[in-house]
């Protein structure tokens, strides 16, 4: 049985690697997109895609920068039986998604994969890119940069704070 609790298994991820990691898939997309290797824009899946969105679109020279916003909640009865649900509750402008051709999504994360196969409904054309990826969701993203284990919990940057911490021997 597993009774680790979530935060016991922890991938801390500060700015720097954020920034890092970020840079490494904008290049990584580089040249990729269908027009000549041009990307038309660059969508951020909120609210954590916004970070990664922003360092793609500066290093790629991307002007064109927009957002979708999907709530994620939790439906069904008991809780064995509950379900991750993701739903859009604000979308990227029409003109600019069209069918997605060209477009480049970007989260920082993809981890049952429920977000990316909404949006992916959506705009089936669109390229999908995740910073960090786990093993359930990984099929969903055309590019990431690191798979991280499926029981790891990542810790974004922006969730946490530097604070005192006991030396490991501690005095008497
Ligand atoms: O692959 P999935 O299982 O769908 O999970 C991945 C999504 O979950 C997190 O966002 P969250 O919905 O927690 O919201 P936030 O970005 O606003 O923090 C993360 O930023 C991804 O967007
Ligand atoms: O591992 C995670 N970290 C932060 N947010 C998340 N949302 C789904 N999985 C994760
Ligand atoms: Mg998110």
């Amino acid at each position: 049985m597993n009774d680790r609790l979530p935060h016991e298994k922890g991938f801390h991820v500060s700015w720097d690697q954020m920034h890092r990691d970020s840079r490494a898939l904008a290049w990584r997309l580089d040249g990729k997109g269908p027009d000549n290797g041009a990307w038309k824009a660059v969508v951020g899946i909120t609210r954590g895609g916004l970070v990664p969105a922003m360092i793609v679109a500066r290093e790629l020279d991307i002007r064109v920068v927009d957002s979708i916003s999907v709530k994620s909640y939790h439906s069904g009865g008991g809780k064995a039986d509950q379900r991750r649900e993701a739903q859009v509750i604000k979308a990227p402008q029409p003109e600019v998604m069209g069918d997605g051709a060209g477009i480049l999504i970007v989260d920082d994360l993809v981890d049952s994969g429920k977000t990316l196969e909404l949006i992916r409904g959506l705009y089936p054309k669109a390229h999908f890119a995740c910073v960090y990826a786990k093993p359930e969701g990984e099929k969903q993203a055309d590019t990431y940069i690191t798979s991280v284990s499926q029981d790891t919990w990542i810790f974004f940057p922006w969730d946490m704070a530097l604070q005192y911490v006991q030396p490991f021997r501690g005095a008497d």
